[in-house]
C-alpha cells in the first residue's frame, strides 16, 4: 500500500477532481461517512451515545461535519465545534455547516479562550470526541486557542477518534506541531500519510483504519511517490506455497560466516533463524577454537571450520575456505558477531570481488566497511545491508539524531548511491531499494529492542534469499516477519522479558500465520 505525504494526497484529491470529474464534496462525504461507520462501531460498545465533534476551518474539519450530519440522521446526538472564524471555512466545509444549520444540529465557533471551560466540560461528557482539527493541511507550530483546545481534548478520559491524521502532526515526516491530540483511533483517508506509521507522529494514532473515500485507483497506481507501507497480503504474494515434489536442494543453500571468542550466540541465532525459514542446507564458518560448541548447539546446520590464525575470529588467511564454500552456496551473509578486525576488511573484499550470490551484510561486517565503503562498488551481485541507527551513523558519517529525523531520506540516498538494498532498522524499520523504493513495516515491538534480535534478522533474510526469493522481496518479507515472530513473542512473554530466541522460535508460527501452512 501506498504511503504518502500531504502534498501527494492534495496532489491524488485535485487529480481526482479535476482529471476524474469527482467534486471535492463527494471526496468529503466519503470521508464523513467513513467515519460514521466507526463511530458506530465505537459505539456499539458504550453507554454514553454523545459525540462531539471538534472543527477546524479546513476540510478536515468539513469531513468532521458531514459526519456529524450522518450521525444526526441515526439518531445520535451530536455538537459541533468550530475553532476560529467561521466566515473563514473553506468552500466544501461551508456548504456542509450549512445543511447542518438547516437541520437545526447544535453547532457553535469556539473563538476565545472564554469558550475552553465550557467546551472542556463537554468533551468530558460525552462519549466520543471527533478530532477534525487539521488534517494533511498543517504546516506551522500549533499555538493560541487551538493549542488549548487541543490540550482540553488529551486533558479527558474520552474516547477520541481522529480524522486522517492526529491533529498536530505533520503528514510529512511525523514531527509534532508543538502539541498534538493523543487519538484511541484514527481513521486514515484513503492512503497513510507519513505522519501516521513515522514516530513520534505514529504514537499518536492509536488503532489505524484506513478508508476508502472514492479517489480512482489507477490514478494512486499512476503516482510515482517512492513510499509503501509493507502488509500482509503484500508478504503472502511474496512466500511461495511449497510444492509437494520437493526436496532440500531446493530450497537453497545458506553459507554463513559469523561468531567470534565471546560471540557464537550470535552466529547461532542467525544460522537457527536460517534454518527456522525454510532455507534446506545451511552451512556456517566458524573460526575452528568455536566449532565444538557450534556443533554441540546447532545440531541441522554444516560447520566448516576455519584454520583461524588469529585465535577465535575470521581472518585473512582463511579466504580461500570461504570463497571455495561461497561457490557451492547460494547466499553468504557476513557479520553476526564476527568481531572487529581490520582484516576483516580485506575479507569482506576478497568476498565482492568473488561473490555472484546475493550477500547480506551486518553488525561485525558494517562496523569493516565504515572504514571502506568504497569497496561496496566491488559487488557484482545483489547485496542486501542491515544496519540499525548506530551503525548507519558509523556507515555515513552522519548523527544518529540526524537520522531519526529523516530516516526514510537517509536510506533512500544509501541505497541509491552504492546500488544496495538497506534495512534501517529501528521502531518502524525501513527497506530502501537502488531503484529508489522505499518499504516501512509497522510489525514488532519494543520488547524486540533486546541483544541478538537483529541477529535473527539477518538469519531471516539469509534464509528466504537461499530459497532463491528476490532480493528486494525478501528483506520486505524477512522485516515484517521479525516484527510479527516478535509480536507474537511479547503477546506470549510481555516486551520485558523478551530475549531474541523467543523470536526464532516464534518464527515458524508467524510464516504459518501468512502462508497458511
Ligand atoms: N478535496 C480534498 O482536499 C479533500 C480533503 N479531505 C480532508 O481535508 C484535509 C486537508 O484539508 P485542508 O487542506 O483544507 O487542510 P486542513 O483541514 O488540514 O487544515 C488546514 C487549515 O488550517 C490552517 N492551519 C494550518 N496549520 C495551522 C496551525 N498550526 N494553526 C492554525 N491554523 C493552521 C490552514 O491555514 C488551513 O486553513 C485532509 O486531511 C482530509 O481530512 C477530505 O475531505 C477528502 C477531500
Ligand atoms: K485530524
Amino acid at each position: 500500500m501506498k504511503v504518502v505525504d500531504g502534498i501527494e494526497m492534495k496532489k491524488l484529491d485535485r487529480k481526482a477532481m479535476e482529471e476524474y470529474g469527482i467534486p471535492g464534496v463527494i471526496l468529503m462525504e466519503h470521508a464523513g461517512m467513513a467515519v460514521t461507520e466507526e463511530i458506530l462501531k465505537d459505539l456499539a460498545h458504550q453507554e454514553n451515545k454523545e459525540i462531539v465533534i471538534v472543527c477546524g476551518t479546513g476540510n478536515n474539519g468539513g469531513d468532521g461535519v458531514v459526519a456529524a450530519r450522518h450521525l444526526h440522521q441515526k439518531g445520535f446526538p451530536v455538537k459541533v465545534r468550530i475553532i476560529g472564524d467561521i466566515a473563514r471555512i473553506s468552500e466544501d466545509a461551508k456548504i456542509n455547516c450549512d445543511i447542518l444549520k438547516k437541520l437545526r444540529v447544535d453547532i457553535k465557533t469556539i473563538i476565545d479562550f472564554k469558550d475552553v471551560p465550557k467546551l472542556s466540560e463537554e468533551l468530558s461528557r460525552c462519549g466520543v470526541i471527533v478530532d477534525a482539527i487539521f488534517g494533511t493541511g498543517l504546516n506551522k507550530e500549533v499555538q493560541g486557542l487551538t493549542r488549548e483546545v487541543i490540550l482540553a481534548v488529551n486533558r479527558t478520559n474520552t474516547y477520541v477518534l481522529s480524522i486522517d491524521i492526529p491533529s498536530g502532526v505533520r503528514a510529512s515526516d511525523g514531527h509534532i506541531c508543538g502539541i498534538a491530540v493523543k487519538a484511541d483511533k484514527t481513521v486514515v483517508l484513503q492512503l497513510p500519510k507519513i505522519g501516521n506509521i513515522q514516530f513520534p507522529g505514529a504514537d499518536y494514532a492509536g488503532e489505524m483504519v484506513v478508508k476508502d473515500i472514492g479517489i480512482p485507483h489507477e490514478a494512486i497506481e499512476k503516482s510515482n511517490f517512492p513510499i509503501n507501507l509493507i502488509t500482509a497480503d503484500m508478504v503472502q504474494a511474496i512466500l511461495p506455497q511449497r510444492r509437494k515434489d520437493t526436496h532440500k536442494g531446493n530450497y537453497g543453500k545458506a553459507y554463513i560466516v559469523a561468531g567470534s571468542t565471546g560471540m557464537t550466540g550470535a552466529a547461532m541465532l542467525t544460522c537457527e533463524a536460517v534454518l527456522r525459514s525454510g532455507a534446506g542446507l545451511l552451512k556456517v564458518a566458524i573460526p575452528q577454537s568455536l566449532n565444538n560448541i557450534m556443533e554441540v548447539r546447532l545440531t541441522e546446520a554444516i560447520t566448516v571450520p576455519l584454520p583461524e590464525l588469529k585465535k577465535g575470529v575470521v581472518g585473512i588467511s582463511d579466504i580461500e575456505k570461504i570463497i571455495k564454500t561461497m561457490q557451492e552456496s547460494d547466499v553468504i551473509a557476513v557479520g553476526p558477531g564476527s568481531g572487529q578486525t581490520r582484516e576483516l576488511e580485506e575479507v569482506l573484499r576478497n568476498i565482492f570481488e568473488a561473490a555472484t550470490i546475493p550477500i547480506v551484510l551486518d553488525a561485525d561486517a558494517l562496523n569493516a566497511l565504515a572504514h571502506r565503503q568504497e569497496i561496496l562498488k566491488l559487488i557484482k551481485s545483489a547485496a542486501v545491508l542491515t544496519p540499525h541507527t548506530g551503525e548507519m551513523s558509523r556507515l555515513t558519517n552522519i548523527p544518529v539524531e540526524e537520522i531519526n529525523r529523516n530516516r526514510i531520506q537517509i536510506a533512500l540516498e544509501f541505497a541509491k548511491k552504492w546500488n544496495v538494498i538497506l534495512i534501517l532498522k529501528g521502531a518502524r524499520t525501513i527497506v530502501a531499494s537502488p531503484d529508489g523504493k522505499v518499504f516501512v513495516n509497522t510489525t514488532g515491538n519494543p520488547g524486540m529492542a533486546t541483544a541478538g534480535s537483529g541477529d535473527v534478522l539477518t538469519g531471516i533474510v539469509t534464509g528466504l534469499l537461499a530459497q532463491g526469493i528476490q532480493p528486494i522481496k525478501a528483506a520486505i518479507a524477512a522485516v515484517y516477519l521479525h516484527g510479527v515472530a516478535g509480536d507474537r513473542a511479547a503477546a506470549r512473554l510481555g516486551e520485558y522479558g523478551l530475549i531474541a530466541g523467543d523470536i526464532v522460535l516464534e518464527l515458524p508460527y508467524a510464516i504459518k500465520e501468512i502462508v497458511g501452512k
